[in-house]
């Protein structure tokens, strides 16, 4: 397929309610919309960066630039026979992922629509529907959390993930098991809020059978990782950790983590999401879908990834109506039953594109044709 025309447009929408992590709280999102053209077929793809780079180094603003001046020219007027060709193209490019992610994930929804098949199917997945859990942010109160924890629950979510910071940790894991027991699946975030001097505070978390703790030390750390995940029964999770297919396995190597979270942004797009995926596959190392509170062209990408076998945890991956009061695809993501989502079997990501919403919430917008 000749890719003959790109056009990419950043777009505001308010959350629902803000969203409070260690570093931060958000109360829109801002991401890049980008559309890859071929002979009248078009893939969509959306950015996974925040406005601020307290996640990771880029912003919106770095994918744009990154978009503008180096990706798009780059994939424009190329011919490209598989997705799998298009991190060659930007071989000269470091890093920033998360750009390179939101023009990739556009080419692999056009290149299964090309095909006439599901983008589930293009990436290698079987399941045809995934088991799906919610991210619940940090409130002013522990009781606060506890009773988002519930709603969630009353919604049928299969995992709760609730963020910690130093000071709001042990009493709301103690909360939470003391009102719902000890058989709910629960894990925490801690998004790099702690060190080892911590220790005490993290192997007090270890008495309350959480599932596992995602990222408790630095966000560039796998040896300190290793260290704690020696001294804990629960599992660690990595997710800022992991950039790179190197990363992963240095970190299998290392012991650094029993379980990775895999977000398609973090490590450059989907077919480096496939390949972390396979790799900790063969090691035994389960894995799970992370979230980037995205809309809805980014929350089908994450479903069409979550369908492949090893994510075997119910991820991040919740519905259109956790964020948005009306996301920008048609229809809204929705529980097919309580806990469940059904990986779309129409072709590409599986649901049409609002482009009247998008016009609507577009800031600015660029057209490139080749
Ligand atoms: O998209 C979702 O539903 C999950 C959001 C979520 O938990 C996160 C998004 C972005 C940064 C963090 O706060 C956190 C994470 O680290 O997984
Ligand atoms: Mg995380």
């Amino acid at each position: 397929m000749r890719i003959d025309k790109i056009e990419m447009r950043q777009i505001q929408v308010p959350l629902k309610d803000p969203f409070e992590t260690s570093f931060g709280r958000m109360d829109r999102k801002d991401c890049v919309i980008i559309s890859v053209h071929s002979g009248g077929i078009v893939g969509y793809g959306e950015s996974t960066a925040f406005s601020h780079p307290f996640y990771n180094e880029e912003t919106t603003g770095t994918i744009w630039y990154m978009l503008e001046h180096f990706l798009i020219p780059a994939l424009l007027g190329k011919e490209v026979a598989s997705p799998e060709e298009v991190s060659g193209l930007f071989a000269s490019v470091r890093r920033n992922h998360m750009a390179i992610a939101a023009i990739e994930t556009a080419v692999w929804d056009l290149y299964a629509k090309q095909n006439g098949i599901p983008l589930s199917q293009a990436l290698g997945g079987e399941k045809q529907e995934i088991e799906v859990g919610v991210s619940i942010g940090i409130e002013p109160t522990v009781d606060l959390v506890v009773q988002n924890v519930e709603r969630f629950v009353e919604q049928g979510y299969k995992r709760m993930k609730v963020k910690i910071k130093p000071g709001f940790d042990v009493r709301l894991v103690e909360a939470i098991r003391k009102r719902f027991g000890d058989e709910l699946p629960l894990m925490v975030d801690a998004n790099s809020a702690y060190t080892l001097q911590d220790l005490p505070t993290l192997k007090e978390l270890d008495h309350y059978n959480l599932m596992m703790i995602e990222q408790p030390l630095a966000h560039n750390d796998i040896i300190e990782h290793a260290s704690l995940q020696r001294e804990l029964r629960t599992a660690v999770c990595l997710d800022e950790s992991i950039h790179t297919i190197a990363d992963a396995r240095h970190a299998i190597e290392l012991g650094s983590c029993r379980i990775m979270n895999i977000k398609l942004g973090r490590v450059g797009g989907l077919t480096n999401a496939k390949k972390i995926h396979d790799l900790c596959q063969l090691h035994g190392i389960p894995v799970w879908c992370g979230g980037m509170l995205e809309l809805g062209i980014g929350r089908l990408h994450n479903i069409a990834l979550s369908s492949l076998t090893n994510f075997v945890i119910p991820g991040d991956v919740s519905a259109s109506k956790r964020f948005w009061e009306q996301d920008i695809v048609l229809p809204g993501i929705e529980m097919i039953r309580p806990g469940i989502l059904a990986v779309p079997t129409n072709v590409g990501i599986g649901h049409e594109v609002g482009e009247q919403s998008l016009e609507r919430l577009t800031v600015r917008k660029l057209t490139r044709v080749g």
